[in-house]
């Protein structure tokens, strides 16, 4: 498991799809709490133009990295389809940047970073919200002369960073994209989310959230990925690729012994799933990022949806995938229709289920191209 302990005070500096490190003092939580010292890791692609006026945000997803984009590196982005020379956000014309949300695992302040005293944070790391996260981009973004993104855009928990975006901070971003996110995170998507929650925190090894000198809790990691996994992908997807065949090698019906048993292809391919994220993850900022898209409510003190909403001055695009069937389409229509002014649901028509927002985002090339980056 690699940590990241807070790094010494960085100067900011712009290097394509290589991971920088921005140091943003103490956030004061919205639960009341602080963390101190909180570093922000963050990549950027291009160059900020003389006004500032051609920067955008990229908030990545629950596991995603800061790594949109290659870049000037060997490492391919997982946004490679629209972001770079020549595509749709073209970096010789925009700024782009992408920043770890705190209490990720990717380059940002997190519970296996050090404390002040030098101890992994763990178990005493504290609860934050996407509002706590946006006032801490937002110091970044001072800091690298940002006064307004041109556009803020993200799917799923990133969809929900960018909503919040617009809501928290409303003079400050132009336009703003929100891909297979709701305004609130439902009954049903806090549901999933617990049980995820929960298998990491009945694995014996994670001890409270204190395993750092220890074994880390990969099997219950990988359990709430097979839980979440199965919420990205449709039940057509998980039929037509893999139904009940067995995996190659393996009887599932092979004696009266479970230890006899062998997988069906999609054990096989869940227990794949599951081992891939523990390999890359840390398990405490799985339940952080996982509890904060839980919180996720952008009428939480402002009333009802579209008086919260009444004082955004952005620009919006709403898009769904047609399959999702965990942030269903009707909920991105409620967002829609709950928007000052009129605006349609983009739908990105792709069997996969949610995890279409990351495999078939070219779909939205043409309306972002004639919109948001003509
Ligand atoms: C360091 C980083 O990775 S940064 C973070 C990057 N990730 C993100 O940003 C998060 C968002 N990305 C994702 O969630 C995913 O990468 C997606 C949605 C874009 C694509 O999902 P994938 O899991 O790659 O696609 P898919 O469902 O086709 O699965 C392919 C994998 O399943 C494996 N697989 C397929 N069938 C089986 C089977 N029967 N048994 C075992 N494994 C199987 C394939 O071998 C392949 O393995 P690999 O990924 O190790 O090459
Ligand atoms: N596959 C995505 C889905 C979450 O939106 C992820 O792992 O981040």
């Amino acid at each position: 498991m690699t940590t990241y302990p807070p790094a010494p005070q960085h100067p900011v500096s712009t290097i394509d799809g290589v991971l920088q490190y921005a140091s943003i003092g103490t956030l004061e939580l919205e639960t009341g709490g602080i963390l101190p010292d909180v570093v922000l890791g963050y990549e950027t692609w291009g160059q900020l133009n003389a006004d500032a006026s051609n920067a955008v945000l990229i908030p990545h997803a629950l596991t995603g990295s800061t790594h949109v984009a290659q870049g000037n590196t060997d490492e391919p982005g997982w946004w490679d389809v629209l972001v770079g020379p020549g595509r749709t956000l073209d970096t010789n014309r925009f700024f782009v940047v992408s920043i770890n949300m705190v209490g990720g695992c990717y380059g940002s302040t997190g519970p296996a970073s050090a404390d002040p005293d030098g101890l992994p944070w763990g178990s005493r790391f504290p609860f934050v919200t996407i509002r706590d996260s946006v006032r801490a981009e937002a110091r970044l973004a001072d800091q690298l002369g940002i006064a307004r993104w041109h556009a803020v855009l993200g799917g799923s928990l990133g969809g929900a960073r960018a909503l919040e975006w617009a809501v928290t901070e409303p003079s400050r971003v132009a336009r703003c994209a929100v891909i297979a996110a709701t305004a609130a995170s439902t009954g049903e998507q806090i549901a999933f989310a617990q049980a995820q929650v929960s298998a990491i925190r009945l694995d014996p090894d994670f001890n409270g959230g204190d395993y750092y000198n220890g074994r880390a809790p990969l099997a219950g990691l990988g359990l709430a990925r097979r839980i979440a996994h199965i919420t990205y992908r449709s039940e057509a997807e998980l039929q037509y690729r893999f139904g009940r065949t067995p995996q190659p090698g393996e009887d599932p019906l092979a004696g009266a012994l479970p230890a006899q048993r062998g997988r069906y292809q999609v054990e096989s391919y869940l227990d794949h799933q599951a081992q891939k994220l523990a390999g890359r993850f840390d398990a405490n900022s799985y339940v952080i990022l996982t509890e904060a898209l839980m919180s996720h409510d952008v009428t939480r003190g402002r009333g009802s949806l579209t008086d919260a909403l009444s004082g955004t001055d952005s620009e919006f695009l709403i898009a769904a995938v047609d399959t999702d069937r965990l942030y269903f389409p009707e909920q991105s229509f409620e967002l829609a229709a709950a928007l000052p002014g009129e605006h349609q649901v983009h739908l990105i028509n792709a069997p996969i289920g949610h995890d279409g927002f990351l495999t078939d985002v070219l779909q939205l090339k043409d309306v972002l191209e004639q919109g948001f980056f003509a």
